[in-house]
Formats: structure tokens, sequence, C-alpha cells
């Protein structure tokens, strides 16, 4: 099979190489030449526009989107869509929107599927886990890539019709958001504790065998591991936010609750404030006011 590849990042970079190294034929573009000149070292064809790589891609084309969410969906697909027909197939396999899936699936000219990907980097070696919406018969169709760029043929499913997939991608890390906040509650309450622990043991003693094993928790143990127990200088700011937010704006909407994705996310939020939280700040000064109690003044 051959297959253009658009986006060439972190996450773009990965599908090239597992596709190729899966016997397949890639064509490969990104706004940055430098990540096609990546791609092309690592044997893809490479193409200098998306019109370009859709003329090397002949009849039958299969086209892997991995751009940023957002825009760059949109400006890619407003590209392509003159070189489309309803034989062809687009994946989206970025954090895209699941709406926004809905709106370009029933827009584009080719059969469209929207793949959440789980993995990150890591995926490199070990493949990523895929969640997939849209027409059965162009999941069948991607299915040899589908298989490369996944663990392999267990490591993909269709979940639906065409959202499905970014619906229960963007679910998924709001699931994520949560576990790195009860980690992180259990983490901070043993390093601000009553014994003296290194949390690279404790994170190793659980990652074997206890309850609480995950690869979140061996990426604690990684960062215990390379930071130190206190986490060295690494900042009190968390960004992103986007796939959590829709979580629970969706959650809003369907009325069900979900107060341990919520607060992981207003612990985003309210990570990012530059001088302090104005909200801690004025229930320091309360106490004052109700009960006399000292204000903590800043330095
Ligand atoms: N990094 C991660 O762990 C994961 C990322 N994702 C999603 O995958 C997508 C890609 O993420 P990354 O690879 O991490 O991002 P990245 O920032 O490393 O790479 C994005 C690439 O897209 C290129 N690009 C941007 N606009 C473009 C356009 N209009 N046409 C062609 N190329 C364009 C950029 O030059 C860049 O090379 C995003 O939607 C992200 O949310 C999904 C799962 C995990
Ligand atoms: O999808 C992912 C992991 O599953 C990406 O790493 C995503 O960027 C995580 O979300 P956020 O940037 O909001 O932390």
């Amino acid at each position: 099979m051959q297959l253009g590849v658009i986006g060439l990042g972190r996450m773009g970079q990965i599908v090239v190489e597992r596709v190729l190294d899966a016997g397949h034929d890639v064509v490969a573009f990104d706004l940055d030449p430098e990540a096609v000149a990546t791609a092309a070292d690592a044997g893809a064809e490479p193409a200098d526009s998306v019109a370009d790589l859709a003329d090397r891609l002949g009849d039958e084309k299969r086209i892997w989107l991995m751009v940023p969410a957002g825009e760059a969906v949109d400006a890619t697909l407003d590209d392509l869509d003159p070189h489309l027909s309803d034989d062809d197939v687009v994946v989206d396999g970025g954090n895209s929107y699941f709406e926004d899936s809905v709106r370009r699936a029933e827009a584009c000219s080719a059969a469209y599927l929207d793949c959440g990907t789980s993995g990150g980097p890591a995926g490199a070696e070990l493949g990523f886990s895929l969640m997939v919406g849209g027409p059965a018969w162009a999941y069948g169709e991607l299915t040899p890539v589908f298989d490369a760029v996944a663990t392999g043929p267990d490591g993909h499913e269709r979940m639906g019709p065409a959202g499905s997939g970014h619906y229960v991608k963007m679910i998924h890390n709001g699931v994520e958001y949560a576990l790195m906040q009860t980690y992180g509650e259990g983490f901070e309450l043993l390093h601000e504790g009553r014994y003296d622990l290194d949390l690279e043991n404790v994170a190793s003693v659980w990652n074997n065998g206890a309850v609480i094993r995950s690869w979140l928790l061996e990426l604690c143990e990684e960062a215990f591991r390379e930071e130190g127990s206190d986490l060295g200088d690494v900042a009190d700011r968390i960004e992103g936010g986007s796939t959590g937010t829709w979580t629970v704006q969706e959650a809003l909407e369907q009325e069900v609750p979900l107060p341990l994705i919520y607060t992981a996310l207003s612990e985003r939020f309210g990570s990012r404030a530059d001088d302090g939280r104005f909200s801690r700040r004025l229930a320091n000064r309360l106490r004052y006011g109700f009960g006399r109690h000292e204000v903590q003044r800043r330095d």
C-alpha cells in the first residue's frame, strides 16, 4: 500500500517509520522542509506541497494527517479536497475535537476516518492504541496501515460512525488528566509527609505488582529518577488542556458527573496563575476578617 502522510512532527514521523517498516510506501509532506528531509532519510518519498503529495499518490489515495488539531487540519483539507474523490480515504490521527471531525467527514470528498491516537513518542517502538470512527469500508481499507501504526491487529478498533474515534480519545485524555492528578496527590503527601522517602523507590515497588501499577506510574518513577524526589527545578505549571476541557463540556451537556476529571482540569488552570491564586489570597485575607488570624504577606 502507498500512504501519504501530512504532518511530520513527533507523531507523524513515527507513522512514517512504522508504515515503512511494515513494507508499505510513504509520500510525506510537512510545512517544515527539515521534517520532510527527516522522513525522506527514513525512506519516504518527499513532497513539496499538499498538491504535490496528492499527485504522487495516484488513484485511490490513502492519506494520514498528523498536524496540530484545529486550523491546520481545516487548512490541509482545503488544499487536499480538489484532489480527492469518494474512493479515497483520509485519516485524521491528531487530537481533533469530535464535532469538528463530524463536520469534516460530511464536507470531505473522500471517506473520512477520525482516529484517536494514544501512546505518545514511546509508540515509535511499541506502536499506538488507535480508536477509529467513520465508514466500515474505509476502516477495512486502511487496516494494513492501522496494523503497522498500532501495536498490532489488537491495537486498533473501529468505534463507530464519524466522530466516535475522537470522542473516545477525548474521554481517554480526561481519564489521563485524572490519573495524573491522583498520582500527583499521592506523591505530594508522601513528599510532604512524616517519612523521608525516596519516591523513585516507592514508584518502583508500586510498579512491581501493586494494584496501582501503570505506564503513568512508570513515568512517575522515571521522573523521580531523572529529577530527584523533590522534582528539582520542575515548575508548578501544567500546560495543555484542550481535550480535558472538551471532556468536561461534554459531561455537562450529558449531565454525567465527572468530579475527578473536572478537578484535574481545574488544577491545571489554577497552576497557570502568575501571581498566586486570587481565591487563595482572598481566603487568606478573609481569615483575618472573621477571625483576626494573621494575614500571610508576600516577601
Ligand atoms: N505528542 C503526543 O504525545 C501526541 C500528540 N497527538 C496529536 O497528534 C497531532 C500531532 O502532534 P505532534 O506530532 O505531537 O505535534 P508536533 O508539533 O510535534 O508536529 C506537528 C507537525 O505538523 C506540521 N504542520 C503544522 N501545520 C501544518 C500544515 N498546515 N501542513 C503540514 N504540516 C503542518 C508542523 O510543521 C509539525 O512538523 C496533534 O493533534 C496532537 O494533539 C496525539 C497523541 C499523542
Ligand atoms: O493525547 C495526548 C496523550 O494521550 C497528548 O500528549 C496530549 O497533548 C495530551 O493532552 P494535554 O496536552 O492537554 O496534556
